[in-house]
């Protein structure tokens, strides 16, 4: 499908708190696509459904090398469907962060080194992970997204 419009600081949707995801069906199926092309369209590492306008809890995580990122990992973009942290390190680490729906700004934000998760694939098989660095980073942006949080909301 063509990328959606992606919402931006003002838009409600970015302030809810989405919604758990129940039917593992072909309408979560396509919704994810769109989500992915947008994300793609928009050179993103990550993407929530409250960003394409819809308030249920699913994200990508795509993270890939960048000019500000250098040693990301290139990883295949995952579909995580009602993701949640399980357990997170003490230890805090600043790094600077963009947001699709926060359009040019580059704000420095406190993240856990690392985190236990576990999410639902879209067959709604449960997953665990333990996820560090960058990817743990968009990891916690994200899942703030689906709980109404921008990086605006995360300044110190
Ligand atoms: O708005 C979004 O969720 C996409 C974010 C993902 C992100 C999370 C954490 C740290 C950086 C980015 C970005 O806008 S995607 C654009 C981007 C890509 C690489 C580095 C920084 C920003
Ligand atoms: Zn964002």
């Amino acid at each position: 499908p063509t990328p959606l419009p992606i919402c931006v600081t003002g838009d409600p949707v970015l302030y809810q708190i989405a919604a758990p995801v129940t039917e593992f069906d072909a309408r979560l199926e396509a919704l994810a696509h769109s989500a992915m092309v947008t994300m793609d369209a928009a050179k993103g590492v990550g993407i929530a459904a409250p960003q394409i306008g819809v308030s249920l809890r699913f994200f990508i995580v795509a993270s890939r090398a960048n000019e500000r990122y250098p040693d990301a990992p290139n990883m295949a973009p995952v579909v995580m469907v009602n993701p949640c942290i399980l357990a997170a390190s003490n230890e805090l680490v600043a790094g600077e962060e963009g947001c699709l729906s926060v359009p040019g700004k580059r704000l420095s934000i406190l993240r856990h080194q690392w985190l236990d998760v576990s999410w639902q694939s879209l067959d709604g098989e449960t997953h665990h992970a333990r996820l560090e660095g960058f990817v743990a980073r968009i990891f916690q942006h994200e899942l703030d997204h689906l709980d109404g949080i921008t990086l605006l909301e995360r300044i110190e």
